[in-house]
């Protein structure tokens, strides 16, 4: 088997100088699609953190996309974070200008100069999304879900080893889930690997994939049951 993207090792997960999960073990492999649930305030934001480096890892170990977490500098994190995608439940988009221009944004602030190949990207990520006709507008001009679908669009830019995305459903009516729901799954089936928080069980039902259940600060597998 190849490397894992992800590996904790008796990690521990702390805010500030408060134990939030204890003793985690989890990997993960190219390819796959894991969900991370649990009743809020189990630490399921707090464990996205330390994966993309705001937390620090103090306890135990912590590999992730060829970064050691435990060694994390700072000047390492923009880095960790060009091959991490970050989807967040607020989406997070630039309000001041349009959706090509927040895309654009991120291709100059990661190092992109050639003005051609930045726009054939920003194109070809909007497209995978749904989105490509949508370019102009503004984030105000645009639906919930498709706001989302922008974020995931941005989180796709730069090629990411993995995509960590925090309750990307939890303002979205259960239509509009189903459909960035959707959208990640298709991403998932053309080899991007996925790490997904929510607490959304309709959706883990209809999407049935790997679970792990935060809960009295552990993180453990939960097998789903076949409906
Ligand atoms: N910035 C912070 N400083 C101190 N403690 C925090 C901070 N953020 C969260 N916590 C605490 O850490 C614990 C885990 O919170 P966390 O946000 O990771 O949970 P969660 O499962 O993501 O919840 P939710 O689903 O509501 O987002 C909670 O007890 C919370 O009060």
């Amino acid at each position: 088997m190849s490397n894992p993207i992800l590996q904790l090792k008796n990690a521990a997960i702390y805010q500030g100088d408060n134990l939030v999960l204890s003793n985690v073990n989890v990997e993960m492999y190219k390819g796959d699609f894991v969900y991370l649930i649990g009743k809020t305030g189990t630490g399921k934001s707090s464990f996205m953190k330390t994966l993309y480096g705001d937390l620090p890892l103090t306890e135990g170990e912590g590999q992730i996309v060829d970064y050691d977490l435990k060694h994390l500098k700072e000047k390492d994190i923009p880095f960790l974070r060009r091959k991490l995608g970050v989807v967040f439940q607020d989406f997070k988009l630039l309000t001041d200008r349009t959706v090509n221009d927040n895309l654009l944004f991120v291709l100059k602030a990661t190092g992109w100069k050639d003005k051609v190949k930045m726009n054939a990207r920003v194109e070809e990520v909007l497209a995978k999304v749904g989105m490509k006709t949508k370019g102009f507008k503004f984030p105000h001009e645009l639906s919930g879900g498709e706001q989302q679908r922008v974020a995931i669009a941005r989180a796709l830019l730069n090629d990411p080893e993995l995509i960590l995305a925090d309750e990307p459903t939890g303002n979205l009516d259960p239509q509009t889930s189903v459909e960035v729901m959707e959208v990640l799954q298709d991403i998932n089936k053309n080899g991007n690997t996925i790490l997904m928080a929510t607490h959304d069980y309709a959706l883990l039902l209809k999407y049935p994939s790997k679970t792990l259940k935060c809960d009295e600060n552990e993180v453990y597998e939960v097998v789903q049951r076949k409906g």
